[in-house]
Parts: structure tokens; sequence; C-alpha cells
């Protein structure tokens, strides 16, 4: 079997095991009264399993918000939200990565993939297995032993990567997770994360402010409008998928057509 049917076999398998997200009419406020601010909606949305969508807005139209109602760790205000045709229950309906790795620091890169197997319900005579598998798939081989400040800032986000992959959860969310990285350290990751998620098939959410990340990494694009968040512009994106030359794609002319369209987008939905 080749790679794209392996990775088109693995998307299909864990497809059918859930991860599709459904906003209905919602809308997030915070604070009451005078202090009141809505920060999201009102956003209709539905993302099939499998897919690999990218919301993409200026600083504060609520991308993060959005994300986390999704993650289940805010209720919303009006509407609802539902993961695998249920409310979400925050911890255990997604695996999230947030912009900074949130690490426990006094643990090894080991230690804190075996807490995320622990808390996962993984029988511990499998951890090591999984383990291997886990640090195999984010390009961290040979570091297990190593403490948390002993790896660069890009590993420690590939652990966390890891951590979020080992619940084994057919959602995955990611919070502009490569935001405080160097160019070339952001580019690798990007391809490991597009690459994971072809080969395991999850259902990705992933928020940026990068036009160009966005279109590199999504199988739909989501622009959203300054706050209150709503859906100026929803984009599928039909670039090649699964194993292809990271290279190659980034330099091709219909990359380069469609960073300036969700450029643009995202430029007008900001001043509107
Ligand atoms: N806990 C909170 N309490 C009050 N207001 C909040 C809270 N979290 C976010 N907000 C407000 O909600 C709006 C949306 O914020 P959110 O963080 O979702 O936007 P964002 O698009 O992710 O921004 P950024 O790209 O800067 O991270 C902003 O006006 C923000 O100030």
């Amino acid at each position: 079997m080749s790679s794209s049917e392996t990775t088109t076999a693995a998307a299909r398998t864990t497809a059918g095991q859930g991860g599709a997200v459904r906003i209905e009419d919602v809308v997030h406020r915070y604070g009451r009264g005078r202090e009141t601010v809505t920060a999201v909606g009102p956003v209709d949305l539905t993302v099939p399993a499998g897919e690999f969508v990218v919301l993409v807005g200026a600083s504060g139209c609520g991308k993060s918000t959005l994300l986390r109602l999704i993650a289940g760790f805010e209720q919303p205000t009006h509407g609802s939200v539902r993961v695998s045709g249920a409310a979400p229950h925050p911890g255990s309906s997604a695996g999230v990565v947030f912009q900074t790795p949130r690490l426990f620091p006094w643990r090894t890169v080991r230690g804190n993939i075996d807490l995320a197997l622990r808390y996962a319900g993984v029988d511990r005579v499998r951890w090591p297995e999984h383990r291997e598998r886990l640090l195999a798939r984010v390009g961290l081989e040979g570091t297990e032993k190593r403490r948390t400040w002993e790896i660069s800032g890009g590993q420690q986000q590939r652990v966390a990567i890891a951590r979020a992959l080992a619940a084994e959860r057919p959602l995955l969310l990611l919070d502009e997770p490569f935001a405080a990285l160097d160019a070339l350290t952001r580019e690798r990751l990007q391809e490991d994360v597009r690459l994971v998620a072809a080969q395991t098939g999850r259902t990705t959410v992933f928020v940026t402010h990068s036009a160009e990340e966005a279109v590199f990494l999504g199988s739909r694009i989501v622009v959203l409008t300054k706050g209150p968040g709503t859906v100026a512009l929803d984009l599928p994106i039909d670039l090649p998928r699964g194993d292809v030359d990271a290279e190659e794609l980034r330099t091709s002319r219909e990359f380069a057509e469609l960073r300036a369209r969700v450029a643009h987008a995202v430029k007008s939905a900001a001043a509107d």
C-alpha cells in the first residue's frame, strides 16, 4: 500500500469514530452588566469528521474563545456546541495544544508523556509501546530522559503535541501553537502537524493569525470578522494532502494565490 493510500485508510478509520464539531447559533459573552464583552457570534459552523479547519482573524476577534467553547472550557452564552454529537467535556472531548507548551518542568519528556497516557486510561504495561510511537510521530526519539528545560522551545511544543495525541481523542484543537517559535522551527512543526493530522485522520481545529500557516495546514479556512467574531469567509483548500513535498507546495503558484486571497480576506474582515 502506498503512503497516501495508508493515510486515506487511517483517515477513514478515525473519521468513523467521530470528532465532528457542530456549532449552532453560538454567541459568547464575558462579564456582566456594563462590563460585558461579546467575544463571538452569532456563529454557525459544522466541521465534519476528518477535516482540518483553520480559524484565522485579527487579534481579539474571538478565535481562542471559539476554540475554548469547542474544548468545553467555556459554555456558550447562547446556542449550542456539539463534539461527536454530545456536549464537549473539558479534558476528554479533545486533545488540546496551547501557545505555550504547559509541560510539567520537574518531569522528563518521558514523565510528561506517561502522565498523559495515565490520564487517557491507557493500561500501564502498554505505556512504553505508546510512548515510543508518540515520540517517533513528533520526531523526538532519544529525548525521553531529558528534563523539559534541557530541550528547545520547538521540542517542548512537540512534547505538548505528543501529549495531546496520547489521549487518542478524534478531535485535536491547537491554539496558535507555533507563535513563539522561530521561522524555521515553525515551518518544520507545521509540516509535522500536517502529516500527523493526515496520517491519524483526526478532526483538527487550528487557530492562527497567519494566512500562510492557514493555507499550508488547512483543508478548509474560516476567516472571522473583528470582534465579536462571525464567519466572514469559509474557504475549502484543495491543495494536495498526506506525504507531500512541503517546499514544492509552499512555492507553488496555487499556494501563493490562496495565501494572497486569505490575507486579503483577513484584512477586510478586520476593517469592516
Ligand atoms: N476571560 C475573559 N474575560 C473577559 N474578556 C475576555 C476574556 N477572554 C477573552 N476576552 C475578550 O474576548 C474577545 C475575544 O478574545 P479572544 O482571546 O477569543 O480573541 P483572539 O482572536 O483569540 O485574540 P488573539 O489573536 O489576540 O489571541 C477580546 O475582546 C478579549 O479581550
